[in-house]
């Protein structure tokens, strides 16, 4: 019966959207302005054949990597009524995000269960490019991502990584690493959002509502499409997803209220460790766009920024580091070179400290061949146009258009780099340091680029290095069966078969 539905709701909608080519043809783009290219499709059949061929969006990558072939640098495909623009090209996503940066840093129309999780697009990576999303990203990157403010976690990181080694160390056999990691990650970003004086049931049951929602996302993105037929088709799956949102609010607005309560009331001591809401509780938004009255955020809208920072920072980075240990795994000697260089640098302690980190140039060739091999997302947020324009003198962009980029093939291009699909991470040892912004040229974009850049992108490398040095430096790591390099798409891009390991304890020069 849903299968039925679900096709019901693409026949209507592929024919609107037939009648909305049908006005853009003629209103929206005169003869000398062409959309980049892309494959003729039969408005109806072809949105259709797009969607099974996909698998409902959830994996549109093999699809798009195929018309790279016949289109090269960038192709457009329509699904529904919105052209949908897809960039494959170094150079074309330099001049759309970092030369043409201001005009490629709108988002386009958030869909409808945006709409409710982001309170109305009151959150960073969901807000129109304007007043709003500035203050809101201003206050991440200045109140929490600021290193000052990141070295305050510090004592956190080294708590959370003791009980992930003592974790570890309790498994005899083989473990499942990817659960102890996402703890890990989980845990350190709970403490950095919520204030570090939850106990271990209260980051539990955050992680059991926030995970219930983002699974569940995958299944509810069909509630997307014509929300007035699927809430009358589908009420099955809206009444589910409102009782996840409203678990949701169950679970995080005595959190929320418990820091307001708090303000004013905190010892001096405390105030240095001040968290993501407190700084959330002291936002001024104007009550319009272009200015106005100011007031605070509504605890609503601090759960949408609040999970919006949960899930932006823990599963992308839990990922990341899977593939990395995978990698190691897979590759004793790179192990074992890393290994050696950690060994050169600490003094023999369990920890390495985080400020070691930064005089390991292996360490960090590791981890940035990790994310070019393996980008977590294979794909940024969709982009949209603040104005209709003109790409490389030649390609039009409406503004109705989604616009994103290939991330995960800008990383394996052989153009680009030499054996692309090896493990190599001395090729980030040559050349100086690698600019991960691609102010000046992007070869890889596992962040993005320009004013959407990821905020969280130096605190994710942070936890990337301290994680795999600290893992590596306790333990040697070898596989339980195959390692299977595969991938599936979920929320991120992560190992189809889980890395499975077996660990045994360093014995290491110092302690000999
Ligand atoms: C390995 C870890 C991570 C990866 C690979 C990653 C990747 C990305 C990517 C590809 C985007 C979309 C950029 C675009 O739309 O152009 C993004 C956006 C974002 N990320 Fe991350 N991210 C990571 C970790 C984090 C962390 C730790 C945080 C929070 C502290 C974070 C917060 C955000 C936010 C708020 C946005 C939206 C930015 C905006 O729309 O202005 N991310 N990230």
């Amino acid at each position: 019966m849903e299968e039925i539905s679900w096709i019901i709701v693409a026949i209507i909608s592929s024919l609107v959207s037939s009648l909305a080519l049908l006005v853009c043809k003629t209103h929206l783009f005169p003869s000398h302005n062409k959309l980049p290219p892309g494959p003729f499709s039969i408005p109806i059949i072809g949105t259709l054949l797009w969607m099974l061929r996909s698998k409902g969006f959830s994996d549109l990558e093999p699809a798009l990597r195929k018309l790279r072939a016949k289109y090269h640098s960038i192709v457009t495909i329509r699904i529904f009524s919105r052209p949908s623009i897809f960039i494959f090209s170094h150079s074309l996503a330099h001049q759309a995000l970092i030369q043409d940066g201001a005009v490629f840093a709108d988002r386009p129309p958030a869909p409808p269960l945006t709409i409710i999780t982001s309170s109305n697009q009151h959150n960073i990576s969901a807000a129109s490019y304007g007043l709003t999303w500035r203050l809101l990203r201003r206050n991440l990157t200045a109140q929490v991502l600021h290193p000052s403010r990141v070295r305050s976690f510090s004592r956190a990181r080294s708590w959370v990584l003791h009980i992930l080694l003592r974790r570890l160390r309790d498994h005899q056999s083989s473990l499942r690493l990817k659960d102890h990691l996402h703890h890990a990650m989980f845990g350190l970003l709970v403490l950095m959002s919520f204030g570090d004086k939850l106990n271990e049931d209260q980051i539990e049951e955050v992680g059991r509502v926030q995970r219930s929602m983002l699974l569940g996302m995958q299944r509810f993105q069909i509630l997307n499409l014509w929300p007035g037929i699927t809430r009358f088709l589908l009420r099955r799956q809206w009444k589910e997803f409102h009782q996840l949102h409203h678990e949701q609010h169950r679970v995080f607005l005595p959190l929320i209220r418990a820091r307001r309560d708090k303000v004013g009331k905190v010892e001096e001591e405390e105030q240095a460790l001040s968290c993501y809401v407190d700084s959330l509780l002291e936002v001024e938004l104007p009550d319009a766009e272009d200015g106005g009255n100011k007031r605070n955020l509504t605890d609503d809208e601090i759960l949408s920024l609040s999970t919006e920072f949960l899930s932006a920072g823990t599963d992308t980075t839990t990922t990341a580091l899977e593939w990395v240990m995978a990698n190691l795994v897979k590759y004793p000697d790179v192990q074992e070179k890393l290994f050696r260089e950690i060994e050169s640098m600490v003094e023999g302690s369990e920890e390495v400290l985080e400020e070691e980190l930064g005089k390991m140039k292996y360490l960090r060739a590791v981890s940035l061949e990790g994310l070019r091999r393996h980008p977590p997302a294979h794909f940024v947020l969709p982009h949209s146009v603040t104005e209709d324009t003109v790409l490389d003198g030649k390609f039009m962009i409406p503004k109705n258009a989604a616009v994103n980029f290939m991330v995960a093939e800008m990383g394996w291009d052989p153009q680009v780099w030499e054996d692309p699909m090896a493990f190599k991470p001395e090729r980030f040892l040559e050349g100086g340091e690698f600019d991960l912004t691609g102010s000046k040229e992007i070869k890889m974009m596992p962040f993005g680029a320009g004013r959407r850049m990821c905020p969280g992108y130096a605190l994710a490398m942070l936890h990337l290095e301290y994680f795999v040095a600290n893992l590596v430096w306790n333990f040697k790591w070898e596989a339980a069966g195959e390692v299977d390099l595969t991938e599936k798409p979920e929320f991120t891009v992560v190992m189809k078969h889980p890395l499975e390991v077996k660990l045994s304890p360093r014995v290491k020069a110092s302690s000999q």
